[in-house]
């Protein structure tokens, strides 16, 4: 079992590896048991298949358990809404505790419920996804917003998260695909050797469990040093965004949930990579043929459809493009990019991508 420590203003614990869930009641006993309920908010796809592995480790605390949809749709106004019905009907208080079950997108509504509700109650964070490694860690919470991506939410940081690497075994491709997106972006924003390792994967089952929470744990140190310098993005944190700018508006656009995450955010990085000029473009794109990431999306999205979501980002201002680029690995910056020069850029990773699948 590792653990990392995140020295933000209300510091915490990541509890990574197998069986960590089985610390929640030796290591958050206190917290726990002072609590007037524990309320687990799982997704319902996780709890199908991880529920009782949860309840066996909070037995003691006598959890009430709500099952919010499985994926990005937990995110919207009205789950946030149930949970804090289910709340305020359970008399919840602000000694409650709020267990978040499930990847992203149950942690980040749960984490938004647990910043709100009363002002504002403790939160764990038990993820069971790899792409999780990433929006467990950090505090920001959030819902979506049909004009954009996380546009309601908060900084909140957990009390712990507790990272069992059993729960990854259920995962399907796809979702490996898209949590392998992030990991591949912490690798991106700091260090050459790391991404020559994983742009060697041809196939992610070629990737054994130790290695896979070697990344996970690197790609953790890499978002809490970050977040530890800056934790409510003034600056910095800024760069935890490469790929983001594309791979939101095209969440957007096509509707929540119809592309995972991580898949976005790769087509997001290969722009970002293509406005960057960087040389590293060409094997990232064979690395994400090779692994079947969905580039002929982009063949189908003009970018007039996306640029109206790329102005509304939350880097932007007076709606100005701003992109996370990169000058070498592990040398982002943020550059603000002139309209005709993103919608070129654009066109010309179309024609790249048409000649190469
Ligand atoms: N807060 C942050 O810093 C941050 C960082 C990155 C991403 N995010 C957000 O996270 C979300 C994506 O998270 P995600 O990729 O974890 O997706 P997710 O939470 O939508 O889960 C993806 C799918 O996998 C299923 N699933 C989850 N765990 C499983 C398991 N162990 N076995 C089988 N199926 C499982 C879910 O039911 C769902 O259908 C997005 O909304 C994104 O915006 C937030
Ligand atoms: O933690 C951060 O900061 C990130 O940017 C991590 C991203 O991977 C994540 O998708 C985050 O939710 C995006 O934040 P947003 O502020 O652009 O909504
Ligand atoms: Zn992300």
């Amino acid at each position: 079992m590792r653990e990392l420590r995140v020295e933000t203003e209300h510091p915490y614990t990541v509890h990574i590896g197998q069986g960590a869930v089985k610390l929640l009641a030796k290591r958050y006993r206190d917290l726990l048991a002072a609590a007037d309920q524990v309320v687990v908010i799982a997704d319902s796809q996780v709890a199908a298949l991880h529920l009782p592995q949860l309840l066996e480790a909070l037995e003691d605390f006598q959890p009430k358990v709500l099952q919010v949809p499985a994926g990005e749709r937990a995110k919207s106004a009205e789950s946030f809404m149930d949970c804090h019905s289910f709340l305020l009907s359970e008399n919840c208080s602000r000694n409650t505790v709020i267990v978040a079950f499930g990847g992203g997108a149950v942690g980040d509504l749960a984490g938004f419920v647990a910043s709100t509700f009363m002002r504002g109650v403790p939160f764990i964070q038990v993820p069971t996804t790899i792409l999780a490694h990433d929006s467990a860690v950090g505090g920001k919470t959030a819902i979506n917003h049909p004009l954009g991506k996380n546009m309601i939410g908060t900084f909140y940081q957990p009390r712990a998260v507790v990272y069992d690497a059993d729960f990854l075994q259920t995962l399907p491709e796809n979702e490996i695909r898209s949590g392998m997106a992030e990991v591949i972006k912490h690798a991106f924003i700091s260090n050459e050797g790391w991404l020559d390792e994983l742009l060697a994967y041809q196939n992610f089952s070629e990737m054994s469990g130790r290695e896979l929470e070697g990344h996970l744990e690197k790609g953790i140190a890499v978002k809490s040093a970050i977040v530890e310098e800056d934790e409510f993005e003034g600056g910095v944190r800024k760069f935890l965004n490469f790929g983001h700018t594309l791979a939101h508006a095209i969440e957007a656009h096509l509707g929540y949930g119809k592309l995972t995450h991580g898949e976005a955010v790769v087509l997001g990085m290969a722009y970002a990579l293509e406005l960057s000029e960087s040389p590293q473009l060409p094997r990232f794109l064979d690395w994400a043929k090779v692994n079947r990431y969905p580039l002929a999306l982009l063949l189908d999205m003009p970018f007039s459809e996306l640029l109206p979501y790329m102005k509304k980002d939350k880097k932007s201002t007076a709606a100005a493009l701003n992109f996370v680029l990169l000058g070498a690995v592990g040398r982002p910056y943020i550059e603000t990019i002139l309209e005709q020069r993103a919608q070129a850029a654009y066109d010309k990773l179309r024609k790249t991508i048409k000649e190469m699948i």
